[in-house]
């Protein structure tokens, strides 16, 4: 049975899943690292660990179960750092990163089938970063990708199940080298696009200084992904390289296709082009609820009370403003905590900030 899993990096990833952990299973001990000390003293203080250790290596040979969670060059780091630690006889490691074929083949080089590996990618996320973005259901309904190599067995990777069965998702098996092809079209690719696009915006503010208050929904849903943490995808782009190098020449000629399309004046091809996408975008499976998290967060100070949560749900329902979630978060000694309310859209964030500086004095801020 696993008991005591030990969690290194404790952001928005390594943090959703310990609350999901925590949630389903509260008497799993979960021991905490992260780099960053206010990290791993929030993860603490909102419940998501129940012990932080100081160093990254503290005495480990009582844990059943590791999760790396840390940016994927620093998870290659650690993998090839544990081969020199004390670990229990059986002990299942995995990772929650972006890319598998580097991260695989390096546990497959340096714990050599010593000790067990499975890589893991939920697929789910968001732009945000940190533990404060952390959400116990933030894999609900998503895929949660699993690579196991010929080092372990079904009743290895059935136990891993076990543990990520209160992320409530749908996980299912793929080689390393198919997640990174298919990650690499749906989720890194276009990552590089919504970022490209935020370029060419920028390049004609000068000209156009109104531009980016004109950008609307379009532009704002296409590149709400760019916000997302630079460090994290410079690492990914440099672990998935090959796929990469194949879509950006599969891309040059897409689009000099439709450049062709618009330079001929083609109406029926332009025509066809958009139908055909919207065929195929309007066929994508429905979003499943809780698969995508809302993104739209407010944190609010508020005096830790009771009847906090109704007073300010109060005032957002006498504006008709509709909330995804609200939570309290006890970052704080003494007096204040902090309110987390989750809004599916910016305009109801929006909205909402205004509604509460209308009927409180409560300081209302966005991370
Ligand atoms: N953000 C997403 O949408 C998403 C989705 C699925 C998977 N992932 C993967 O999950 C991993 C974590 O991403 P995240 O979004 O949680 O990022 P994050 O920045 O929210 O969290 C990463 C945490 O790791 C810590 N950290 C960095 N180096 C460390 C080290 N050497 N030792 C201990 N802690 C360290 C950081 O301080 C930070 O708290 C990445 O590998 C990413 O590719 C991200
Ligand atoms: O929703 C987002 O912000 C994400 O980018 C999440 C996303 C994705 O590309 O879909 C990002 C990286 C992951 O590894 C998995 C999920």
């Amino acid at each position: 049975m696993t008991e005591k899993i030990y969690i290194i990096g404790l952001g928005l990833i390594g943090g959703s899943i310990a609350l999901s952990i925590k949630q389903r299973n509260p008497s799993v001990h979960i021991l905490g690292y992260d780099i960053n000390n206010d990290q791993v003293n929030l993860a603490k203080k909102i419940g998501a660990i129940d012990e932080i250790s100081t160093e990254l290596f503290p005495y480990l040979a009582d844990i059943d179960m590791i999760f790396i969670s840390t940016p994927v060059q620093q998870t290659i780091q650690i993998i090839e750092q544990l081969q020199a630690v004390e670990l229990k006889q059986g002990v299942i490691i995995t990772d929650v990163g972006s890319t598998k074929a580097k991260i695989v083949e390096t546990a497959n080089r340096y714990l050599n089938g010593r000790i067990k590996f499975i890589g893991g990618h939920p697929m789910a996320g968001s732009h945000k970063s940190g533990i404060l973005a952390a959400k116990p259901h933030l894999f609900e309904n998503a895929f949660y990708i699993l690579t196991p190599s010929e080092y372990v067995t079904t009743e290895d990777v059935n136990k891993l199940k076990t543990v990520l069965a209160g992320t409530k998702a749908n996980i299912i098996e793929m080689t390393p080298e198919e997640h990174d092809k298919v990650t690499g079209v749906i989720s890194h690719f276009p990552h590089i696009v919504a970022a490209s696009l935020v370029y060419q915006a920028e390049n004609y503010e000068e000209q156009f200084p109104l531009m980016k208050r004109l950008a609307a929904g379009g532009f704002r849903d296409i590149t709400r992904i760019a916000s997302s943490n630079p460090a994290m995808w410079r690492d990914i782009l440099l672990h998935n390289k090959e796929p990469l190098l194949q879509l950006f020449n599969e891309w040059i000629l897409e689009m000099e296709r439709i450049k062709q399309f618009v330079k001929d004046e083609n109406s029926d091809q332009l025509f066809n082009y958009f139908a055909n996408a919207k065929q195929y975008r309007d066929g994508l499976p429905e979003k499943q609820k809780g698969a995508i998290p809302s993104f739209y967060d407010l944190f609010v100070d508020v005096p830790d009370y009771p009847g906090i949560i109704s007073e300010i749900t109060g005032y957002l329902a006498k504006e008709e403003i509709s909330l995804t979630n609200i939570r309290i978060i006890e970052t704080r000694e003494e007096i204040y905590g902090v309110l987390r309310l989750s809004f599916q859209t910016e305009s109801d964030r929006e909205a909402a900030i205004a509604c509460i500086a209308k009927y409180s004095d409560y300081d209302t801020f966005i991370i």
